[in-house]
């Protein structure tokens, strides 16, 4: 009998009564790590309010423990969370062949399909997405929404322009617990100078529909997000997990008004290795369906290089890896992905 999994669409994932074979992924005893909402909330990332007169410390050790904490007080408007949610609720109920006209023409590109790092892996995610990563994404809402265009870019652009503004306060505090000031980095005194108007950042809409075998299915693979940092808002449907030697996985609880703050490779590489970026994923259920929308922040737009603060790596140290554009690090991550690092590697260490 032919293979039905061929025929599968990721645009109508949740009309599925059995998981295709395609889509079925084996889990080790450490792999599947602490169920959802049992016992892997007795550890997990902490909570801070960005008013908290310790906010520094705060973040500074959730920083080093875990590369990823809640944040609340942090001035995004609960309305434009709601907004931004059901926006992406009305784009993933838009049936399959039309969301499909949407399709990003080129990996990491806007527009509609399945995440970028699935090439890396074998067995396919259960779930879809939609990313905005350059103007393009308007042309594809044109499409799906020839009438409520205007409404649906207007949130996106809010969305970007206040996302980026907490990204920058942001990385003052973690920059702050490592000792250091945006005055320590060319590229970020511009960027605050400036308002944050030459930053560059991509969102991603992201859709995990209820799974009929959600123990065998992986809704988005382990990974690392390339940026400095990513903000992601989850709907009250818990999924992201995240990875911590000590602990293993962990599921990450949505707390009400909160977003979640995970740092990227570009921040690993800032801070000389002082801060790792965390490894995390997205599982599935059977019972309800799941978004999050997540803002991934690149730091400096154009041909800005990154590299380790020269005061961190101070004079006892090297620098570990070599000055990198975001460009060019997302190109060797979409060549050798979990090998990035070993990729830009300092031939000759300097300090
Ligand atoms: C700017 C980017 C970061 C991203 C790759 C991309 O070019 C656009 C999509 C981003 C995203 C979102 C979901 C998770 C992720 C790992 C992926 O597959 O696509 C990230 C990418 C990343 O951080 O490398
Ligand atoms: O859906 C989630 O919780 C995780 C999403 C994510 O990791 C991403 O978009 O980079
Ligand atoms: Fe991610």
């Amino acid at each position: 009998m032919p293979s039905l999994k061929e025929d599968v669409s990721i645009g109508n994932l949740g009309s599925l009564q059995t998981l295709p074979d395609s889509f079925t992924w084996k889990f080790t005893a450490a792999d599947s790590a602490l169920p959802l909402s049992s016992s892997a909330v007795e550890e997990s990332i902490p909570v801070i309010d960005l008013s908290d007169p310790d906010v520094i410390t705060l973040i500074g050790n959730a920083c080093k423990t875990w590369g990823a904490f809640q944040i609340s007080n942090h001035g995004i408007p609960q309305k434009l969370l709601n907004d931004i949610e059901s926006l992406s609720k009305t784009l993933f109920d838009i049936p399959s062949e039309k969301k499909l006209e949407a399709t990003s023409s080129d990996k990491g590109v806007s527009g509609y399909g399945e995440p970028r790092i699935a090439s890396f892996f074998e067995r396919k995610m259960w779930s879809e997405g939609f990313t905005i990563a350059d103007g393009s994404y308007r042309d594809h809402f044109l499409t799906l929404w020839p009438h409520d265009y205007t409404k649906y870019c207007g949130i996106i652009e809010e969305f970007k322009g206040k996302m980026e503004n907490l990204a920058s306060r942001l990385l003052s505090w973690i920059l702050g617990s490592l000792g250091v000031t945006v005055d320590d980095i060319e590229w970020a005194q511009k960027l605050e100078n400036s308002g944050s108007k030459v930053g560059r950042g991509a969102i991603r809409l992201n859709h995990y529909p209820v799974c009929p075998e959600p123990e065998r299915a992986m809704g988005l693979a382990a990974h690392t997000d390339s940026t400095i940092l990513t903000i992601l808002h989850q709907s009250n449907t818990g999924g992201l997990q995240v990875f911590r030697e000590e602990t293993g996985w962990v599921t990450v609880e949505p707390v009400p008004g909160a977003l979640v703050v995970n740092i990227g490779d570009l921040f690993h590489i800032l801070s000389n290795g002082k801060i790792m970026s965390v490894v995390h994923r997205a599982r599935v259920n059977q019972i309800r369906s799941r978004i999050s929308i997540a803002y991934l922040w690149g730091g400096p737009a154009g041909d800005v290089e990154i590299r380790p603060i020269p005061k961190i790596v101070g004079p006892a140290e090297s620098a570990l890896y070599r000055p990198i554009t975001w460009n060019e690090y997302l190109r060797i991550k979409y060549e050798v992905f979990d090998k990035a690092f070993d990729a830009i590697r300092a031939v000759n260490p300097t300090n």
